[in-house]
């Protein structure tokens, strides 16, 4: 299905943006990836969506996801995602005094799924923890792949439709433009 290079493993980024111009703070984070040794191998669609999570009111979200094919382990790609992350003048990260949990952010990298095996240290868990649960995590992930399944064997198509519906998630635009 997909051209992986020598020592390469397909992964899964969810990106997401709720403030300024969010379309190009995504294509910013998928043209930034290459340079910290990320491959795109595919974009979403992107999907304007209600923000969900401890803080409700707030403006809505750009939401997308890319496939992706890199060498690096799981946590230098967590190092790479933050890195693309900072990139783009985000600095509060946990542990900062201005870190707020669930707060607007002009960009937002989170590593879904890399791989076949799960993860688990301080800093990291694969599959991401709350993949299951977010339709605007699913929606966009299941356009990439339709039969996409966590290490355990759950289904994800199986999971969305067992969530409500009331999480507003509206296909807007076309995909993001892949680097090179
Ligand atoms: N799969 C993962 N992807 C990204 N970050 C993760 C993951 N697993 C654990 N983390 C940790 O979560 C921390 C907080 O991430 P972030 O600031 O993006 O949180 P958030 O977007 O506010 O909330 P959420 O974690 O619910 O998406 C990161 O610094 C990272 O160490
Ligand atoms: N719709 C939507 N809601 C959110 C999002 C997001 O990307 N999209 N990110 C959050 C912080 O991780 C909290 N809430």
């Amino acid at each position: 299905m997909t051209d992986l290079r020598p020592g390469e493993q397909v992964g899964y980024l969810g990106l997401g943006s709720n403030i300024g111009d969010r379309r190009a703070a995504l294509q910013r984070a998928v043209d930034a990836l290459p340079r910290h040794g990320v491959r795109v191998l595919a974009s979403s669609a992107l999907y304007d969506t209600d923000p969900v999570g401890e803080i409700l009111d707030q403006p809505s979200f750009l939401n997308a996801c890319v496939r992706i094919a890199t060498a690096l382990a799981p946590e230098e790609l967590l190092r790479a995602c933050k890195a693309v992350e900072r990139d783009q003048g985000r600095t509060a990260v946990p542990g900062d005094p201005g870190y707020v949990r669930h707060a607007p952010r002009a960009i937002d990298v989170d590593l879904l799924l890399l791989g076949e095996a799960p993860y688990r240290s301080e800093r990291l868990t694969l599959p991401h923890a709350q993949v299951t649960e977010r339709r605007f995590v699913l929606v966009p992930l299941l356009e990439l792949q339709l039969d996409l399944a966590l290490p355990d064997g759950t289904r994800l198509a199986d999971r969305l439709a067992e969530l409500p519906l009331d999480e507003g998630v509206r296909r807007v635009q076309d995909p993001l433009d892949l680097p090179g």
